[in-house]
């Protein structure tokens, strides 16, 4: 911060000034033997922190261990280094920025859930946030000054308001309904799962958020808003090429209209980002657009006078449904599938309880969760085995200096929770790769002791925790079941016959991951199942008619503009 205010702040004059009364030589020579001492300076306090904080790699001076980190997948890298170092916390320096990599769920729950109120800030996140939607985004809040915290508080309970565990039971007639429309559409073009998660995720947080439906997979805020997210998710993975690197150069970004920021939300001084020019227009939209009165971005103009929230607020708010909780909600369906495809035994139990219980006439609801424990541990194991925010999503950072078995993690230092890590332990997880949902009954032998009652950390830790988990857990319980109770999910054949091979580890490389595109044969597992899916999908199709409508808004239209 120091250097970056020496150079903002360095006027020409005085320079000029230098050069006519000691010369250039003397200056250039006087400025290389300054930066120099400063460096030096700057080294030995990373040095003096380094072996109070937990262990890791030296870090080197200004680029600390940035050019160490692998091209993809860093998380895999930090749990090798956790077990290298045999010990849960790391420390990795991005540049001059140390930060502390959790690898373990033990130390996960004591850090960030037990000491919530300690871990409940972000840090100073220049990509994500600073050139991106800022503090007026929950998902980015800075929580240190009491001024920043009942902000965050305001924002956190408006977030509540829309989709915290009691309204979410309000979702459940559409959200089942849009589900059964997606067991429908799988009968029709089986091959474009993908599209149809894509089409229930939005169109599920659309019809909160705007009050309209999302009907079809060709509709372009499916793509664009998916598309910016999977850009999105890779602005919080550490890495060495730009625009990450300017986490380790963050002097870097003040230099206008620089190719390295292109793309990025922001769009310099004064000016508002893209993002949210868009999701407020579409609030803006749906909160003139008669009928729906309960949708959220009604509630937000309406609750905004009250809780003084500024249009930036209000646009993050509506905006986050898209962005928290379309891309994490489909993967985490199409992660289901390649599940099911990968690992076909674990279906049997599953048909096996869902005749027993709900039979071939109709498909699974709510009702039937508490009579259906090997679905509900199915369930449980697809938010394990490959959890789409693998990273836990944004970095948690202390509001004050705190310590772990003696190791120092100072104010605002990036913690990051390696959800990958702490999900493929042996310990917790024996044969972690294998998709085995048996692990969560708890007479199984592989079950194991977990912190929490969930048994995974999939959604996140204490204060920060995801705002959505109720709104995506009831979702994906409702439509993993239906799926389970009816298709069979078999290989793809090629054009000689034989099964096409998926690799359950082939993901994406973002901090929400997916699966890459991968082919499988979806069909229904009887003629009644078949006739029972056609009538609830019809049915639902009718119900859900009150939602269809039309945005005059296309997010492209507000992305294409270059950057400035
Ligand atoms: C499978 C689906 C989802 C997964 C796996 C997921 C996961 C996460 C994770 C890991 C975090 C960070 C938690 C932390 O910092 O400790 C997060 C934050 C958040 N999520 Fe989700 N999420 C999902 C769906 C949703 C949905 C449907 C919504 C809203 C409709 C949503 C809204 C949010 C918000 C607003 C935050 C920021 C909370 C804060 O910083 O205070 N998420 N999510």
């Amino acid at each position: 911060m120091a250097i970056e205010q020496l150079f903002g702040e360095l006027p020409l004059h005085h320079l000029q000034y230098g050069i006519s009364k000691f010369g250039a030589a003397s200056i250039v020579l006087a400025v290389l033997v300054t930066a120099t001492l400063g460096v030096l300076a700057d080294y030995a306090y990373m040095l003096y922190l380094r072996s109070k904080m937990p262990p890791g790699p030296l870090p080197w001076p200004i680029i600390g261990n940035t050019f160490q980190l692998p091209d993809n997948k860093p998380w895999i890298y930090f749990e090798e280094l956790s077990k290298r170092y045999n010990t849960p916390l790391i420390t990795y320096w991005i540049g001059r920025n140390p930060t502390v990599w959790i690898n373990d769920a033990w130390a996960a729950s004591e850090l960030l859930d037990k000491r919530a109120g300690i871990y409940c800030s972000r840090p100073r996140m220049l990509v994500f946030a600073e050139l991106g939607a800022g503090q007026n985004n929950l998902v980015n809040m800075i929580t240190t000054t009491p001024e920043q915290r009942d902000r965050w508080r305001v924002q956190r309970k408006v977030t509540h308001q829309g989709v915290g565990v009691q309204k979410v039971r309000d979702y459940r007639n559409f959200q089942n309904d849009e589900s059964k429309v997606v067991a429908y559409d799988l009968l029709q073009t089986p091959e474009e799962y993908v599209a149809h998660f894509e089409r229930y995720a939005t169109s599920v947080v659309s019809i909160i958020g705007f009050g309209r439906r999302v009907s079809d997979h060709t509709d372009p805020i499916i793509s664009e808003v998916i598309a910016v997210m999977h850009r999105a998710a890779d602005l919080n993975v550490p890495g060495k090429t730009f625009p990450m690197l300017l986490e380790t150069f963050p002097l870097l970004a003040k230099v206008p209209n620089a190719p390295w920021k292109h793309g990025l939300g922001k769009r310099g001084k004064g000016k508002s980002h893209r993002g949210h020019d868009f999701f407020y227009s579409l609030a803006h939209e749906a909160n003139e657009n008669p009928g729906h009165d309960d949708c959220y971005s009604k509630f937000l103009f309406k609750e905004a006078p009250k809780y003084n929230l500024k249009p930036q607020e209000i646009s993050a708010l509506a905006g986050n449904l898209f962005g928290a909780g379309s891309d994490t909600s489909s993967s985490t369906l199409i992660t289901a599938v390649l599940a099911m495809r990968a690992f076909p035994e674990t279906l049997i139990p599953a048909w096996e309880e869902l005749d027993r219980v709900v039979g071939p006439d109709r498909s699974p609801s709510f009702e039937d969760d508490a009579n259906l424990p090997y679905m509900r541990a199915f369930v449980k194991e697809v938010f394990r085995w490959r959890s789409v925010a693998i990273i836990g999503g944004q970095p948690h950072a202390p509001v004050q200096d705190d310590y772990y078995n003696g190791y120092l993690i100072p104010k605002l230092t990036w913690v990051q929770g390696n959800v990958w890590a702490i999900h493929h332990n042996e310990r917790e997880f024996p044969e972690p790769d294998r998709f085995n949902p048996r692990r969560y009954l708890k007479d199984d032998p592989a079950y194991r002791p977990f912190p929490g009652d969930k048994g995974y950390m999939t959604f996140g830790w204490g204060r920060r925790v995801c705002s959505g988990q109720a709104l995506a857990e009831q979702g994906t319980w409702l439509t993993v079941a239906r799926l389970v109770w009816g298709f069979k999910i078999e290989p793809a054949l090629d054009e000689s016959g034989k099964p096409i091979p998926v690799d359950i580890f082939d993901y994406t490389n973002g901090l929400n991951m997916r699966p890459q595109p991968f082919k499988v044969n979806i069909t229904p597992r009887s003629d009644r199942i078949r006739q029972a899916i056609v009538r609830e999908g019809e049915e639902a199709l009718a119900n859900l008619a009150q939602y269809e409508g039309e945005t005059k808004y296309r997010m492209s239209t507000f992305y294409s503009n270059p950057v400035d």
